[in-house]
């Protein structure tokens, strides 16, 4: 059997690994279920063009082992479902058929929606476990194991995912080691593919050209794994229907948002802070950097170093924040929790990944206790690594959580500056149209102030009019924070009309 022969015959032990527990899984499934029973979900993609070739060994390896084969090249008699849609890549689609004609597939073409389009096929047909080509990583992923129960409301069947644990890099080792055709798209720069309308080759693969037609590596050679899917255009941005290319990393475009609000979270993790043993610097810091850039701060906290307390903040953060910044609880210690909590909060695991620890390695050598290096160990399939060369190691992204190593304010200074030039102009953390402030101080009592402020805050609602006293006794201050300076002068002004002249001074 050529694939078998081909993965036996490579010196990558990591692939053959990979190889053999996924054929132990498929051998796992061939023995639970009858032939008849069980189906493949094949699409085309470069996931389940592995797993073709992992079902066809696999159930070789099953014949062989039930000395049901001399030996001879056998049919492929598993059932193949494809949900073909109006929105597929036409190049897709003609894989998908030839490479049924090829391997003498047994295909059965549905053309609804994937659920109802299982309700009728498992009516019809005795199908108990269907084989998928999901990796962790992939956004249908979390929580699924190798063998999973289709969903709650669902139909009932048995997922079967061979390849759960395999990375970019080993859908790539096993595809170009067996020399096995794939989709002509993957040689483009496609790099995950769903539809027309979401998918545009990664921009990460792009080879500056001289000529107006941009041009792109082929898939194999996407350096980091992790950003496979940064050709995937988000739902609410749609393409207008042409194939053009990436241009944003994957990342939104964020220039036609320069007037939007960019709103951001602080999470500080400390027991000592809480504790008042410590002076939390960093906090008040990252609120004046994230206000000189434009953004506004919606909320901070500090928490206890502790999985729940953190995982429980970032989740409520995240999806009320553009970005959510944590800072403490970041080491070996057994109080440093921040990934773990981080990886909670998204509901994955944390997972050893190699090109971190390669980092740590550099940094601290191989004095770390046990045979993990337990820092290396990160929110599995959410985690982009954030290179500068000015960092010795790099900072961590998890969607839209960004973990901060700083301990003090210098080293705070430095990281920020690093992530400033690091984004760039159109990054996810884009500097926009920074505050114009003006502060003004009184002695006019609260009483005397507090009607004329409120009215004046209903007929400005675009600035932010705030209130402080540094002492009970001493002079009141008033603060305008808006973008647009006419609008702030025309705030203070507004406010001084409604008082005898000489009641506000205006102070820096
Ligand atoms: C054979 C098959 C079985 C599926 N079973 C489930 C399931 O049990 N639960 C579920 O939420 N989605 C299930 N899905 C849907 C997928 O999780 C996912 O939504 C689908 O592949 C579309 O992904 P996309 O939006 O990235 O194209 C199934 C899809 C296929 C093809
Ligand atoms: N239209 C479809 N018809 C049949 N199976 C599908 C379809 N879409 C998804 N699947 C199943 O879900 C799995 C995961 O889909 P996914 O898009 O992540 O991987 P892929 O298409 O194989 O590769 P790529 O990540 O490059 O797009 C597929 O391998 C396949 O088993
Ligand atoms: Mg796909």
């Amino acid at each position: 059997m050529e694939i078998d022969k081909a993965i036996r015959e490579s010196e990558d032990k990591r692939l053959k690994t990979k190889y053999n527990n996924a054929i132990y899984v498929i051998k796992r499934a061939l023995a639970l279920y009858s032939i008849e029973e069980v189906a493949f979900s094949f699409n085309g993609g470069k996931d389940s063009t592995v797993l073709l070739h992992l079902l066809r060994a696999g159930y070789f390896l099953h014949r062989v082992e039930q000395s049901c084969s001399n030996g001879v090249q056998i049919d492929f008699p598993i059932r193949t479902i494809y949900f073909e849609s109006t929105s597929v890549f036409p190049e897709i689609n003609t894989f998908t058929y030839d490479t049924s004609k090829t391997y003498g597939l047994q295909m059965d073409i549905i053309r609804t929606d994937f659920k109802s389009g299982l309700e009728a096929l498992l009516k019809s047909k005795p199908i108990r476990a269907i084989f998928l080509g999901v990796r962790i990583g992939d956004p249908t992923a979390v929580g699924q194991e190798q063998f999973s129960p289709s969903s709650p409301g669902w139909p009932p069947f048995m997922r079967v995912n061979p390849i759960l644990d395999w990375s970019y890099r080993d859908v790539w080792a096993f595809l170009l080691t067996c020399k096995v055709q794939y989709c002509s798209l993957y040689d483009q720069g496609y790099t995950s593919i769903g539809s027309i309308y979401d998918t545009v080759p990664n921009a990460l693969l792009s080879i500056s050209s001289t000529s107006s037609k941009e041009k792109f590596k082929p898939a194999y050679l996407l350096p980091d794994g992790r950003l496979e899917r940064a050709g995937r255009v988000k739902k609410n941005s749609p393409l207008d229907g042409t194939r053009s290319p990436a241009v944003n990393n994957g990342l939104d475009s964020v220039n036609s948002h320069k007037n939007r609000m960019f709103t951001a979270s602080v999470i500080g993790v400390g027991d000592e802070i809480l504790f008042g043993t410590v002076e939390d610097q960093l906090g008040p810091s990252l609120c004046r950097k994230l206000h000189s850039i434009g953004w506004m701060t919606s909320r901070t906290t500090v928490v206890r170093n502790d999985i729940d307390s953190v995982a429980e903040e970032v989740d409520r953060c995240k999806s009320v924040s553009d970005l959510v910044f944590l800072y403490g609880g970041v080491g070996p210690l057994h109080s440093d929790v921040t990934s773990a909590g981080v990886a909670k909060a998204f509901g994955v695991r944390l997972a050893p990944d190699e090109e971190f620890e390669e980092f740590l390695r550099h940094l601290i050598g191989d004095h770390c206790t046990g045979d993990r290096n337990e820092m290396a160990q990160l929110p599995e399939g959410i985690t982009e690594l954030l290179h500068h060369e000015k960092l010795p190691v790099p900072l961590i992204k998890c969607c839209n959580v960004i973990v901060l190593s700083a301990t003090n304010a210098s080293e705070l200074e430095k990281q920020w500056d690093c992530l400033i030039e690091l984004t760039g102009s159109d990054g996810f953390l884009v500097t926009i149209e920074s505050y114009s402030s003006k502060r003004l101080t009184t002695n006019l009592t609260d009483v005397e102030t507090a009607q004329p402020l409120s009215k004046l805050c209903l007929e400005f609602p675009d600035l932010y009019i705030g209130c402080f006293r540094r002492s009970r006794q001493g002079p009141l201050v008033i603060s305008f924070e808006g973008k647009d300076p006419s609008r702030v002068q025309a705030g203070v002004e507004a406010l001084c009309k409604k008082f005898n002249a000489g009641a506000f001074s205006e102070v820096n």
